[in-house]
């Protein structure tokens, strides 16, 4: 197995997922190769089912491929820990801890700040929490129970507990879909500004593809199951990006793009039948 040059962040050579064995198996992914390199935001996009959660999994280590090889940092995944910060449509925030302790909690329990969380939760830690809160607009909320938070608000909070330990990787499922339109714009904004300060390396799964447009500086498009890599584009617009930007002509057709590249790429099953 040869190792991977250093910096490329992530490289799947060849990644496959089928879940189960034998007739039963389910083929979730195709054997894919995917590079991501360090501070890139990556946005993958594709048909309900293509395999995007999937790809999360394997990154994350919740998931082991079938085939292929996951390398980070030029290493075997797995061969060192990586730090990880993640948010999904669901904040799940500890309702028995305030704004500021769920936000907190990272540093509570992932190494290296664990071990001088006794001594710093008080002092550098707390600073460094009411910092991102006050950045995110939460700061008057620190201290409030988090049932008392609209979804917006808790969202922004979930976004803090995920960036809060500096994690190698940002991975993000859907973290705005239960939220309307314009709460869900507002994040955006807030997303933009928190990446465009920190720079971490970020993986979003959304079906929203303005949301990928506009928040992305690459979008990979899924087939449908099983799902391989058919589109991936680098998404340039300037930053920061302004949310009027959606309605630029350019904004729209790249958005239609996707739009047809998903909708109109055949379920290679279907295809092969055929
Ligand atoms: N544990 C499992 N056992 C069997 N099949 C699974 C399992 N998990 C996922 N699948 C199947 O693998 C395929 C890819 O699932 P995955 O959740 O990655 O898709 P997705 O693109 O994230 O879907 P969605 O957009 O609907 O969330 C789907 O067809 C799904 O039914």
């Amino acid at each position: 197995m040869t190792a991977q040059p250093s910096e490329k962040l992530m490289v799947f050579e060849k990644v496959g997922v089928t879940y189960g064995t034998g007739d039963d198996g389910t083929e979730a992914l195709q054997p894919t190769d995917l590079t991501l390199s360090k501070g890139d935001f990556l946005a993958l996009v594709g048909p309900s089912g293509c395999g995007k959660s999937t790809i999360l999994k394997l990154v994350s280590e919740v998931l082991a491929p079938t085939t292929g090889n996951i390398f980070f940092s030029g290493r075997e995944l797995g061969a060192t820990p990586i730090r990880v910060g993640m948010a999904f449509q669901s904040a799940s925030l500890l309702p028995w801890m305030t704004v500021r302790d769920n936000v907190m909690l990272p540093l509570k329990i992932v190494p290296p700040f664990k071990a001088d969380y006794r001594a710093k939760r008080r002092g550098e830690y707390r600073e460094r929490v009411d910092a991102l809160l006050e950045k995110v607009g939460l700061i008057d909320f620190a201290d409030n129970n988090t049932w008392e938070l609209s979804g917006g608000m808790m969202q922004r909070a979930n976004l803090c507990r995920a960036l809060i330990h500096e994690p190698d990787l940002l991975l993000l499922d859907e973290p705005f879909g239960a939220l309307d339109q314009f709460t869900r714009e507002e994040l955006w904004q807030t997303l933009q500004e928190l990446w465009i300060e920190t720079r971490p390396t970020v993986i979003l799964v959304t079906h929203d593809l303005r949301e990928a447009a506009y928040l992305a500086s690459r979008i990979c498009v899924m087939s449908p199951r099983p799902g391989r890599i058919v589109d991936d584009s680098v998404i340039d617009f300037v930053r920061p990006r302004d949310i009027d930007l959606v309605f630029e002509p350019d904004f729209v057709a790249l958005v239609q793009r996707l739009r047809n590249k998903i909708v109109h790429t055949p379920n290679i099953r279907k295809r092969n039948a055929a």
